[in-house]
């Protein structure tokens, strides 16, 4: 693939936009003398040949096509047209009397052609596959009535549906069902991903998402978006870039950085060796996990290479304090995985750390009854808090957590950390910026795999010797790095058969099969 078209899809795939700027954007293209018409046909005729690759006429050769009021329905229309004439049997269903002019157009073409139309949505539920053109981002209201049911209706025919630009229902900036929506086997976004594909409650309704690329100028984008733009998503050769990869031929393991863990308890002892898993698959040049003494021996099971810290144990076999530690000589402190609330003394004695910290699990709890904001107050270095979303009601109790993308971006802006809240699409947010993991697996639900991510993150910090780190990046590259592993897992071994310690398994299997991909880009 010729460079200059691989390194704009690389740079496509990492923007995200809302209705507004989409209509922006779009409008750039038309002042700039594109005829809408013209684009439509380019659309079209894009989704024509994806949907004939995806559903070739040999085996889905029934085709019905859901005909929106407006360009979304134009955009169906031209596909209609163009299956037609690749010899698809064709049925359209438009519901809505008033045609915007385009869409009338085409509608009054493929009438010409004797395309057939029918007047009840129940008879496209003998088709072998159905298109969905109702609606695109121009939804902005409920779906009710005649619409409802025909959606309602199609969803229950079990057919598979190919929706264009979004599973009509759902709203493009929210991921939102206004009412209901289709629930699409794929959808082809236009042009741009739409924020409603970073959206948990988006999820169940997009199917397999694929973005249909029909040449907008990246400078056009870029004038709309600004070149940072406020929200971008994490992809693959974005995060290769940031992993220590090709390692210096003459490194060595003090140049390749020093993660203190401070993790575990008697109670949780297996957190402790899941997070050193995480941080060793990062090349992490030295590794030392402080622990309650009686966990040293399990530690050294695992990982014999690590600098164990015995820690003094409480009765209830937790760290009573930290033996005497010279924190400087650490690039990165990840603290939390198996602690439980008792050491919160040593959380405290850790936020006077002058480097970056990772906290996790309790360590999150533990500030969140210190006070998130007043404990954070006084670091000068990076703080990576990394909350599912119920630790993160705990530590941000006055921020809305209805939309995750805004709640995150609340909290970095409130406690000037970097926050990463977990989920099915994990959103990290500092400093203005918020960036998004755009996949992940249900295997991950799962207790421990957030140890992992935790171990991840503190090693991949430590390792990265970047002048200019942006460390909200790089917390990012180690979600995405997580996910990848995990969807790689459960591809091999079912989503039953994620379990943490195997998810560490797939952490430098992934990556060697990404990054080798790439190569193979070149
Ligand atoms: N992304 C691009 O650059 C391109 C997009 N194209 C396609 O155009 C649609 C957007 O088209 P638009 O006409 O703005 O809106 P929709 O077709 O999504 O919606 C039609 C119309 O429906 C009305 N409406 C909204 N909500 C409801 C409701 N609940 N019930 C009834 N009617 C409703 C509202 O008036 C809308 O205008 C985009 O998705 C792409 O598919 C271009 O063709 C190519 C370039
Ligand atoms: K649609």
């Amino acid at each position: 693939m010729p460079e200059i078209i691989r390194d704009r899809d690389r740079l496509l795939d990492r923007f995200l936009v809302s209705t507004e700027q989409m209509q922006q954007i779009e409008s750039k293209i038309f002042a700039a003398g594109m005829p809408v018409a013209a684009l439509m046909e380019k659309v079209g005729g894009l989704i024509a040949r994806r949907f004939q690759i995806l559903y070739p006429r040999t085996t889905h050769r029934r085709v019905g096509i859901l005909v929106g009021m407006g360009h979304n329905g134009g955009d169906a229309l031209v596909v209609a047209r163009e299956l037609y004439f690749q010899g698809y049997e064709i049925a359209i269903y438009v519901p809505s009397e008033q045609l915007s002019e385009l869409t009338n157009q085409h509608y009054c073409y493929l009438s010409s052609l004797g395309v057939k139309i029918v007047d009840n949505v129940k008879d496209l539920t003998d088709r072998d596959v159905i298109i969905d053109g109702l609606f695109g981002f121009g939804l902005n209201r409920e779906i009710s009535g005649s619409l409802f049911e025909a959606i309602e209706l199609i969803n229950k025919s079990q057919l598979p549906i190919v929706s264009i630009d979004l599973p009509s229902g759902i709203h493009a900036d929210t991921g939102c069902v206004l009412g209901i929506a289709i629930e699409a086997t794929v959808t082809l976004c236009l042009g741009i991903w739409k924020v409603a594909f970073i959206c948990e409650q988006a999820i169940e309704y997009l199917g397999k998402a694929e973005l249909i690329d029909f040449d907008i100028p990246i400078a056009d984008i870029q004038q709309i978006l600004g070149k940072q733009p406020m929200i971008t998503r994490m992809t693959t050769d974005r995060a290769i870039s940031n992993l220590p990869l090709p390692r210096s031929s003459i490194t060595h393991k003090y140049h390749q950085g020093h993660l203190l863990l401070i993790v575990g308890s008697a109670q949780y002892s297996g957190a402790a060796i899941l997070a050193s898993l995480g941080a060793r698959a990062t090349g992490v040049g030295m590794l030392s996990i402080a622990v309650p003494e009686s966990l040293k021996p399990v530690l050294l099971n695992y990982l014999p290479e690590a600098l164990i810290i015995s820690c003094p144990e409480t009765e209830a076999g937790t760290i009573k304090s930290l033996p005497e530690l010279d924190l400087s000589k650490y690039q990165a402190i990840a603290c939390g995985c198996g602690l439980t609330e008792r050491p919160s003394k040593v959380v405290k004695q850790i936020l006077a750390a002058n480097c970056p910290i990772v906290l996790d699990a309790d360590a999150l709890n533990i500030i969140a009854k210190l006070g998130t904001e007043v404990s954070l107050a006084s670091r000068t270095q990076p703080t990576i808090l990394t909350p599912h979303i119920g630790e993160f009601k705990r530590l941000f109790t006055k921020i809305p957590t209805t939309n995750k993308l805004g709640a995150a971006s609340a909290a970095a802006q409130a406690s000037g950390a970097v926050i990463l809240v977990k989920g099915a699409r994990t959103v990290i947010a500092h400093d203005g910026k918020s960036i998004v993991i755009p996949d992940s697996t249900p295997a991950l639900a799962r207790g421990g795999s957030g140890d992992v991510l935790t171990g991840l993150i503190g090693g991949l910090i430590a390792t990265d010797r970047r002048q200019d780190l942006d460390i909200a990046e790089v917390v990012a590259t180690a979600a995405w790095w997580h996910s990848q592993a995990a969807i790689l897992a459960a591809t091999e071994r079912s989503q039953l058969g994620v379990d943490p310690l195997t998810l560490t398994h797939y952490l430098n299997i992934v990556i060697a099969k990404a990054s080798n991909n790439l190569d193979g880009d070149l």
